[in-house]
């Protein structure tokens, strides 16, 4: 039975890098892929999955009102797809989610989606809260704060470095943007009252 995969993470540890390696791998073997990423998530510019590390391709670009059961049975439809991969998964809504859990489990393509877990103020993001819930594996990929513990959570900073509290969840960006950080010096960073 085809699965629904959340590989989840802070910033900055290796995400897309990890899509791209998973959509190479099938793709040297010949089977066809289908990508998608956040519209909004523009860093690499409009419809690219862009790493760290300089591999880039080009998906599907997503928003609010983009179905992806639709666009993917199409696809599918057209020649088979071994394998649907979601970049930015956090921005995904909870019904975009299920239109990807109907894809593994009624047309049986493994889906693999790669996002943050939280949000600067340490809140899930819908589509990593409805992913949380549904998907079958849950598998973190980890990184390092600064002082050596793991990375779970992703500080916002301003142009000083100072971290900031309030603000629309959504605000795209990069490492001059976020620091990726384990929770103690989060809390410590944001002075989030326990
Ligand atoms: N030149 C490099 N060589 C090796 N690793 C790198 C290089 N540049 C960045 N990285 C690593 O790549 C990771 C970020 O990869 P990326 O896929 O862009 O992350 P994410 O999608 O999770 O934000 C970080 O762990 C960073 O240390
Ligand atoms: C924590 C947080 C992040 N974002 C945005 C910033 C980036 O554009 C993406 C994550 O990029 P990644 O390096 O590929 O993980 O999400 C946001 O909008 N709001 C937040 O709270
Ligand atoms: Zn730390």
């Amino acid at each position: 039975m085809a699965k629904l995969y959340f590989y989840y993470a802070s910033m900055n540890a290796g995400k897309s890098t990890t899509l791209l390696q998973a959509d190479f791998n099938y793709r040297e073997r010949g089977m066809r892929t289908l990508l998608f990423t956040a519209a909004a998530h523009d860093r690499g510019g409009h419809g690219v999955i862009d790493s760290r590390l300089g591999l880039r391709a080009d998906a599907i670009p997503f928003d609010a009102g983009t179905d992806l059961r639709v666009l993917a049975e199409a696809e599918h439809f057209r020649a088979p797809l071994a394998c649907i991969l979601v970049d930015e998964s956090q921005f995904l809504s909870a019904a975009q989610v299920r239109q990807l859990a109907h894809l593994a489990d009624e047309v049986g393509i493994p889906v693999l989606c790669y996002g943050l877990r939280t949000d600067f103020q340490g809140q899930l993001f819908p589509g990593s809260a409805e992913l949380l819930a549904l998907a079958d594996a849950l598998v973190e990929i980890k990184s390092v704060c600064e002082c050596g513990r793991k990375a779970t959570m992703n500080l916002r900073v301003d142009d000083e470095g100072h971290a900031v509290r309030e603000g629309a969840q959504k605000e795209i960006g990069g490492n001059e943007r976020y620091v990726a950080m384990c929770r103690k010096h989060f809390m410590q960073r944001t002075g989030v009252p326990i």
